[in-house]
């Protein structure tokens, strides 16, 4: 990235024009770099400091030099973002939709709550959510993922985004966005860092440096009559060199590039971070939860076969099954049907003149169903079915839990259909555990990561694929008011919690969390209760996601520790020059303070012009590991605190010691200053 030549020379652009001191002004250590700057440029032109033109004109220059590198490392981190945003604005929609009544309005009139019918080879207009009919979609566009993705009305894959094409088939498409809100402009505004606000964590940060800036500042005012007083002299320029030594810079200069590659690192990921706080959350995380039927497993649980009560005819199961499914436009109810034509060739129109009054699937209920003719069906989770067969005053037949059981414990999900008061036997719908899930769940524990895997699925199904996948833990049977309650109680034990699904009974958990991440595929309502969204739709996307958050705490903390340990060798470079002379002068060759002088610089000018020169130097030099990150590999907290502190804190208190003394044998020695 610092080899793209183009986007080198428009960041260089853009961070001349952040020198711009109301922009300046909201990041202070570098404001005051900037102050110093121009004060000791007015100083040369003047020529009233008492010190050679020379040295005043280059310690301007590496003045300037130190805040166009910072404001460089922001461009360089926001640039790569806007090359991103160009190519997502070319994917707007500016045809027209079709709405369902047959008018023709443009895409950027569209409105929630307006229907419209998109076709094979169409772009869908705008972000909504799938009513009527299935379709492979082409979302490469977005996600980078060429192979087409299947929506589909009723499930968990209903949510369709604005910009991506439908390659095969008709659906019906609800819109959801307000007319420029869609999920592409929220995408175009992230990358770009359009609404970047500072996390908490960063404001925290930006106080304590300030505060340091202020403490340096008052030492370095109180420094002149001190010195006066010993008889020194000290110049204003080498005061301001002084203060912008001493100032935590190298961490002023790179603090916002620091987060702003977090999030970068994560588009690229494709994953969408909607706040830079959950990214910061996401590299503390203790708890993942974890929704089972489309995270841990394929999600596409078919009727696999009808297992009739004793005394109860197959087909009689099977059609009653079919007409309780009819109108469910879930998976799982379109797969019945599917499956009672195959088997007994019962067809769709068995109900046409009955007035079918249909029982909408809910995650509350966990059943659904229909009354028609007379009767009342219902289909759903053993449990639900029982307490409904009882309040309807009937009993359900001894072999239904073994049934139940028995289809359960093979990891499949079973579902009991009632005909008013009697059970008539149970549903199996299969499903398949993802592949490498069992690998995943390890790396995350030994990341420290406890994994809960939330179903609303039976207790027996939920332990099986808890066992064939590997996760940590499970609850079953919970409703969305359970999801949500379990959240609560893990973050009232102080833990952090994590949380991928995709259901719309996923939504409350999801915005529960503190870190949400909501699959691309999934329902609209999940997609905009997250703080995050993950393009792939892939659950162990976590573990990325809490590599590069981790990576971008330490990546900060590592750059703090440099920056201020940096800070201690130009103390021990500068204060020595600046007493030099006087010493030197009075009390000959060792003074008091010659034991500050650690360094033995060449002259007193020399020295200050190093330490000012490293001090720029060091921010362009850790530019590429402020946005790369440092590297992360999963260990304990204290191991890798220790480990820093020994890289970064030894390494910022050595490296300028060893800087500064190179470039002055270069200043003093080769150029004779
Ligand atoms: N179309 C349906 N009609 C009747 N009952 C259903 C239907 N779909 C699912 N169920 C029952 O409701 C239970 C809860 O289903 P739901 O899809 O809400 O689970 P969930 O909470 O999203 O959990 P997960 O997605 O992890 O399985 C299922 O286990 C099943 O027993
Ligand atoms: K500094
Ligand atoms: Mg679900």
């Amino acid at each position: 990235m610092l080899t793209d030549l183009p986007l080198l020379r428009a960041a260089l652009l853009q961070s001349l024009r952040k020198l711009d001191p109301r922009a300046m002004v909201r990041n202070p250590v570098m404001f005051v770099v900037e102050v110093g700057a121009v004060f000791t440029t007015i100083l040369w032109l003047v020529g009233t400091d008492g010190d050679p033109g020379w040295f005043t004109f280059t310690v301007a220059v590496f003045l300037w030099l130190t805040v166009v590198f910072g404001n460089l490392a922001e461009a360089i981190a926001e640039g790569r973002g806007k090359a991103q945003a160009d190519a997502l604005r070319s994917l707007r929609t500016t045809t027209d939709a079709t709405l369902r009544d047959g008018r023709t309005v443009a895409a950027a009139d569209l409105r929630p709550g307006d229907v419209v019918v998109v076709v094979a080879g169409e772009a869908i207009p705008g972000d909504g959510t799938v009513i009527e009919g299935i379709a492979s979609v082409d979302e490469s566009a977005i996600t980078g993922e060429s192979a087409p993705v299947i929506r589909e009305s009723g499930g968990d894959r209903s949510a369709v985004t604005g910009g991506t094409k439908v390659l095969s088939d008709r659906i019906v498409v609800e819109i959801t966005q307000e007319p420029g809100q869609s999920f592409l402009d929220r995408m175009i505004s992230l990358v770009e860092g359009a609404d970047r606000r500072k996390t908490p964590n960063e404001v925290a940060l930006g106080i304590l440096l300030s505060g340091l800036t202020i403490v340096f500042l008052v030492v370095v005012v109180t420094l002149k009559p001190f010195a006066a007083e010993a008889g020194t002299d000290i110049s204003t320029t080498t005061l301001v060199a002084l203060l912008v030594a001493l100032i935590p810079t190298t961490i002023g200069a790179l603090l916002s590039a620091i987060g702003i590659a977090g999030m970068d690192r994560l588009v690229r990921r494709n994953v969408l971070a909607l706040s830079g706080r959950a990214v910061e959350a996401s590299g503390d995380v203790d708890v993942l939860l974890l929704d089972k039927t489309g995270t841990i497993t394929l999600g596409n649980r078919q009727a696999a076969a009808f297992h009739p009560m004793p005394g109860v005819d197959e087909e009689e199961l099977a059609r009653a099954a079919q007409l309780s499914s009819l109108a469910d436009e879930t998976p799982e109810g379109r797969s019945i049907v599917v499956l009672a034509k195959e088997r007994f060739d019962i067809r769709e129109e068995a109900v046409a003149g009955a007035h079918p009054e249909f029982v909408p699937f809910t995650a509350e209920t966990r059943m659904s169903g229909v009354d028609v003719g007379g009767h009342r069906i219902r289909k759903g989770a053993g449990d639900a079915i029982l307490r409904w067969v009882d309040d309807e005053g009937g009993q359900a037949p001894p072999e239904l839990t073994a049934t139940l059981e028995a289809v359960a414990r093979e990891g499949a999900t079973p579902l009991a259909v009632a005909r008013d008061s009697q059970v008539l036997g149970v549903v199996e719908l299969k499903d398949i555990v993802k592949d490498g899930m069992r690998e995943r769940f390890d790396r995350l524990r030994a990341m420290g990561i406890r994994t809960v895997m939330v179903t609303g699925d039976n207790r027996l199904t939920a332990a099986k694929i808890a066992e064939e996948s590997g996760v940590d833990d499970f609850l079953a049977e919970a409703t969305p008011e359970r999801k949500l309650e379990l959240i609560r109680a893990e973050q009232d034990g102080g833990r952090l919690v994590a949380m991928t699904g995709d259901g719309t009974n996923d939504a409350p958990a999801l915005a529960q969390a503190d870190v949400g991440v909501a699959m691309n595929t999934g329902t609209q309502a999940a997609r905009e209760a997250g703080n995050m969204v993950d393009l792939d739709s892939d659950p162990t996307k976590l573990i990325e996601i809490v590599e590069v958050g981790k990576q971008l705490l330490i990546t900060r903390g590592a750059l703090t520790t440099f920056s201020i340990a940096n800070d201690i060798a130009k103390y021990f470079a500068i204060l020595p020059a600046i007493f030099a002379s006087t010493y030197a002068a009075n009390a000959g060759s060792t003074g008091p303070l010659d034991q500050l002088n650690v360094m033995s610089l060449g002259t007193p000018e020399s020295a200050i012009i190093s330490a000012i020169v490293f001090n720029a130097l060091i921010i362009p030099a850790l530019v590429p590991l402020a946005l790369r990150g440092v590297r992360y590999v999963p260990s304990g907290a204290d191991a890798l605190l220790r480990r820093n502190l020994l890289i970064y804190g030894l390494g910022g208190l050595i490296a300028p010691f060893v800087g500064i003394k190179l470039i002055d044998l270069v200043v003093h020695g080769l150029l004779g200053a």
